[in-house]
C-alpha cells in the first residue's frame, strides 16, 4: 500500500491567500540563494528575527528584499503540472503581535489552517503538516497545499479579491512558473516574486525536512512480495553522496555531494506529465488519481511483450528473466501474428493504464541506475508528485534498483514527495541583519 490516501481535485481553485503582520527586517544582505555556502537549516549567528507589527506601514525606503520578511510566509513552487504552496503558521505570536495583527490576517490564517479544500481544486495535505518547526527563528507549523498550475488565473483572482496586495509585497517562489507568472503576479496582485532556483530549493527543502522529521525517509523491504512488502524508516542524516531523481512533469537527475554541491547529470521528458498525458489519451481518464486507480486494477503483461514471449523463457546468457518487459506496448501489435487484433480488443483501460505506468517508471528506473553507476553513488532518492498515491511505481523502482545492482543500490523515498522545492524556497530567504 502507498503511504497516502487518494485525493481527487477537480475544477477551479479557491485558495484564499492570507496576509498579516507587516513585518520587515532591516536587512542589508542575506539572500541565502544557491551555492552561497549557507547550510539552509542551521541558523546563522548573525540571524536576528524581527517582525514589524502589522500596524506599522510599509517603509518605502526598504527595498524588496527587506520587505520580504512581512508575514504571511509562503513558499511557492509553480511547476509544469502542480503549484505547491507551503504556508508557515507562526505559533509563537506574542500578545503585542496579536494586538497589532490585522483582522484580515487572522481570518485568512484561520481559513487556511482550518480547511483542507479550497474551492474545487485547492487541496491541503493535512497528513503532511509539520508542527513545532522553526523557520527564520520563529516557531510554528508548516502547511502543505497544492493546486493545478493551470488554475493560476483563479488563484490570482482570489488573491486579488482578498486584498492580498495591501498586505504582502513579496512571496518566495520557484519552479518554471515563478518566471512564467512573474508579470501576472505583479500586475494582478501587486506582488513581487522573489525567485529561487528550483533545484537549489529542492535540495534545501529535502535537507530541512529530513532534519526535522526522522520518519521522513524510507525504503521498501521485499518490494515484489504482495504480503511481505513493507515500508522501513531510513536514517538519512548523513545523506552524501546521493542521487536525486525528481519525477515531476519531466525528470531531473542530480548527483548531490553536499548541501550546496550538486550537479544535474541528466533528465528526461518522459516523466509524470507523460504518464498522465498518455493515460488520458489511451483510457479517456481525466485525473491523475483516476489514472492511478485504473493502473492499480490493470495488467501490463496483456499489453507489453515480455522476454519470455520472445525467448520462451529467460534469456539466461544475458541474465534477463522471462518476466522482464522486452518491449513496452508491443503486445498489442505483434506484427504478422494472426491474433493481434483480438488481443487488442481484449485489452482493458486498466491494462493500458498499467502498461503506461510501468513503461514510464521502468524508463526512469533505467536512467537512474545508469546515472548511479556512472557516478558511483549507491543511495538513490526518488521525489516528485509522480510518486503521490503511486505505490506501484515506488515498488517497481525499489525492485529495479535492488535487482539490477545485485543489492548495491538502494531506492529511497520521502514522505513529502513533491513539496521540497516549495519548502526550500520558503527557507531561501533568511533575515540577516548586520
Ligand atoms: N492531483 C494531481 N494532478 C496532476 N498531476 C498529479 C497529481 N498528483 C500527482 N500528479 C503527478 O505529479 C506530476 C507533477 O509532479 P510535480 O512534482 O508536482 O511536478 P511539477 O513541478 O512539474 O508540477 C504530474 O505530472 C502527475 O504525474
Ligand atoms: C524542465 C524541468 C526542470 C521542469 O521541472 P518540472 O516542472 O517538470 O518539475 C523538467 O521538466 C526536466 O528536467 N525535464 C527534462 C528535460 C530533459 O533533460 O530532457
Amino acid at each position: 500500500m502507498g503511504p497516502h490516501a487518494t485525493h481527487s481535485c477537480k475544477d477551479c481553485l479557491g485558495v484564499r491567500i492570507m496576509s498579516g503582520y507587516q513585518g520587515g527586517s532591516s536587512s542589508s544582505s542575506g539572500l541565502n540563494g544557491a551555492g552561497d555556502g549557507e547550510v539552509p537549516f542551521k541558523r546563522s549567528k548573525r540571524y536576528r528575527p524581527y517582525n514589524r507589527p502589522s500596524t506599522v506601514p510599509r517603509n518605502p525606503s526598504l527595498n524588496q528584499d527587506q520587505q520580504v520578511m512581512s508575514m504571511p510566509w509562503f513558499g511557492m513552487d509553480i511547476g509544469g503540472s502542480l503549484a505547491k504552496l507551503v504556508y508557515f503558521e507562526p505559533k509563537d505570536i506574542t500578545p503585542d503581535e496579536a494586538n497589532a495583527e490585522v483582522e484580515t490576517l487572522k481570518n485568512i490564517r484561520r481559513y487556511l489552517t482550518k480547511n483542507s479544500a479550497y474551492g474545487k481544486t485547492g487541496h491541503r495535505d493535512i497528513h503532511l503538516q509539520m508542527d513545532n518547526v522553526e523557520v527564520r527563528g520563529r516557531k510554528g507549523s508548516l502547511h502543505f497545499i497544492r493546486f493545478p498550475t493551470s488554475e493560476m488565473g483563479n488563484f490570482l483572482e482570489l488573491a486579488k479579491s482578498k486584498g492580498m496586495a495591501t498586505l504582502v509585497t513579496t512571496v518566495c517562489a520557484t519552479g518554471g512558473g515563478a518566471y512564467k507568472f512573474e508579470d501576472a503576479f505583479q500586475r494582478e496582485v501587486n506582488m513581487n516574486l522573489m525567485k529561487f532556483d528550483e533545484l537549489d530549493s529542492l535540495i534545501r527543502g529535502i535537507l530541512y525536512i529530513e532534519t526535522n522529521d526522522p520518519k521522513e525517509c524510507y525504503y521498501f523491504a521485499d518490494p515484489t512480495s504482495e504480503n511481505q512488502c513493507h515500508k522501513v524508516p531510513y536514517d538519512l542524516s548523513n545523506p552524501y553522496p546521493f542521487l536525486l531523481v525528481n519525477i515531476g512533469s519531466g525528470v531531473s537527475v542530480l548527483a548531490v555531494h553536499g548541501p550546496n554541491t550538486y550537479k544535474r547529470i541528466t533528465g528526461t521528458s518522459l516523466g509524470g506529465g507523460t504518464f498522465l498525458g498518455l493515460c488520458c489519451l489511451l483510457t479517456g481518464c481525466n485525473t491523475f488519481e483516476e489514472a492511478i486507480e485504473l493502473a492499480t486494477g490493470g495488467d501490463n503483461t496483456r499489453v507489453d511483450k515480455l522476454v519470455k514471449d520472445i525467448y520462451g523463457g529467460d534469456y539466461e546468457k544475458m541474465g534477463l528473466p522471462g518476466d522482464l518487459v522486452a518491449s513496452s506496448f508491443m503486445g498489442v501489435c505483434s506484427f504478422g501474428q494472426m491474433n493481434a487484433k483480438d488481443k487488442r480488443a481484449n485489452v482493458s483501460r486498466e491494462d493500458l493504464a498499467r502498461a503506461t505506468l510501468v513503461t514510464i517508471t521502468n524508463n526512469i528506473g533505467s536512467i537512474a541506475r545508469m546515472c548511479a553507476s556512472n557516478e558511483k553513488i549507491n543511495n538513490v532518492v526518488f521525489v516528485g508528485n509522480f510518486l503521490r498515491v503511486n505505490p506501484i511505481s515506488m515498488k517497481l523502482l525499489a525492485h529495479a534498483m535492488d535487482y539490477w545492482s545485485k543489492g548495491t543500490l538502494k531506492a529511497l523515498f520521502l514522505e513529502h514527495e513533491g513539496y521540497f522545492g516549495a519548502v526550500g524556497c520558503l527557507l531561501g530567504f533568511n533575515g540577516f541583519v548586520s
